[in-house]
């Protein structure tokens, strides 16, 4: 798919989609619910719809409607029929399965795409060693068999909060208490509390015990739950950067009091001198001058690529720190920015861990982009464009469908001029 983006000026409202980290965590906790769960404001991306259909796989009875599941959790970890459990290309959903797929006791194949096989897994590969499990990986599957015991893990904290999220969905199943220590530097902090907060809604409970461990008591039972997700922050980071950097806009469908760790988008507009209204469901943004400020992507890694876009624009340099982990997403997200806003003039440099733009108030576009197969590429690629003289086309516009399918189209209902096409 091609996407042509032309210069406009935003206006209006857009609605921003339910959020995908709260949607894959809702539909485990209530497959693992014994009883019946309604989740409701769900968004049929590819990433949301992979964890569904691994879920049914491991024995959950879903109902799925235009905009939420009715979700009758398993009854007991049994012998699975179909062990081939396809991941396509969402790191949530492979790293959240691994450890609930072993509850199985038998061989389960989990086959991936794009790249998918190679973001890393050492964390559990180190695990399983330890517990003398199979874990076996080629370049598009892991293969694993035997239970996950309880007992003490201490795990690195720099390669993927995703890791944590998957003990902790097992974990409290298991017989006896288990410990979580995890290792300094601990990055993606807030995606664990986003976890920890849904299990809590299901019943499951952990403690904190300091700011690096978690305990986990065995033998919990998760229990149903009707329950709404929210509004998607990080999607939010796009129309919000938009707004700033082209025309106000008010943006709805959030929930003010999300703890949400790319809610830090809000903020970061803010110190770079951007009005920021808060309103009932959401906010309006002002546009406005971008001045310089050095941003830490440590606990928000997926706003990365839509801040390269503010800080091209800015007056001034904007410094993005504690990226490197942009480097092991569906692309390596800050090689694939630098390449493609290159194209257009954009003074861009990295370094491993390090991202510095200086920015200017004018481009010419008309430039053909590489969407690297990456939705939040060709997302921010789309807002660069909307600001450029000159129309810019995006190939390999149809990544947008691992996390928000709709994304040209409510563009278009805010005034985005955006002619897409099959080739
Ligand atoms: O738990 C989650 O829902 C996520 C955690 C983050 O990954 P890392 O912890 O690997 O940084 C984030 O980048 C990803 O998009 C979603
Ligand atoms: C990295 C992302 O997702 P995941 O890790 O689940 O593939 C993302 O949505 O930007």
């Amino acid at each position: 798919m091609k996407a042509v983006v032309y210069p406009f000026h935003p206006a209006g409202t857009v609605t921003v989609p339910p959020s995908k980290s709260m949607s894959h965590r809702a539909i485990i906790c209530a497959s693992l619910a014994s009883g019946t769960s309604i989740i409701r404001n769900i968004a049929w991306s590819e990433d949301i719809l992979v964890t569904l259909e691994g879920m049914k796989k491991l024995g959950a009875h879903i109902n799925q409607y235009d905009d939420y599941a009715e979700i009758t959790g398993i009854q007991s970890f049994q012998d699975i029929q179909d062990t081939n459990i396809f991941c396509n290309e969402s790191g949530s959903t492979l790293r959240f399965f691994i450890p609930i797929f072993s509850l199985c006791k038998q061989a389960i194949t989990f086959h991936g795409q794009g790249r998918l096989m190679q973001r890393p897994q050492s964390v559990y590969k180190e695990i399983f060693d330890r517990q003398h499990l199979s874990f076996q990986q080629d370049q598009d599957h892991i293969k694993i068999n035997g239970q996950l015991q309880a007992g003490e893990y201490t795990v690195r904290g720099d390669i993927s909060s995703q890791f944590i999220s998957g003990l902790l969905f097992t974990l409290p199943l298991l017989d006896k208490k288990s410990i979580i220590h995890i290792m300094e530097p601990f990055e993606s902090r807030s995606y664990i509390q986003l976890t920890i907060d849904m299990l809590k809604r299901f019943q499951i409970d952990v403690e904190w015990l300091d700011e690096n461990t978690i305990a986990v008591e065995g033998k919990q039972h998760y229990q149903p739950c009707d329950y709404t997700i929210e509004g998607d922050f990080s999607q939010f980071a796009f129309f919000g950067v938009l707004a700033a950097i082209n025309h106000d806009l008010c943006i709805k469908g959030m929930d003010i009091t999300s703890k949400q760790g790319d809610k830090a988008i809000l903020s970061i507009l803010e110190q770079a001198g951007i009005t920021v209204h808060t309103e009932e469901n959401g906010y309006q943004i002002q546009h406005g001058i971008i001045n310089p400020i050095t941003i830490d992507l440590q606990d928000c890694p997926d706003l990365g690529p839509i801040l390269t876009v503010l800080g091209m624009y800015a007056k001034g340099t904007i410094q993005i720190i504690h990226a490197g982990r942009l480097r092991i997403k569906e692309s390596d997200r800050i090689e694939a920015m630098e390449t493609e806003l290159r194209k257009c003039g954009v003074n861009i440099h990295s370094t491993q861990d390090t991202i510095t733009i200086c920015g200017k108030t004018q481009y010419q576009g008309g430039v053909h982009f590489n969407g690297h197969n990456d939705h939040r590429i060709v997302m921010s690629l789309a807002i660069a464009a909307s600001r450029m003289e000159q129309p810019c086309t995006i190939h390999g516009a149809q990544a947008i469908r691992k996390s928000y399918p709709n994304f040209f189209q409510d563009l278009q209902k805010i005034g985005g001029k955006v002619v897409i096409s099959d080739d």
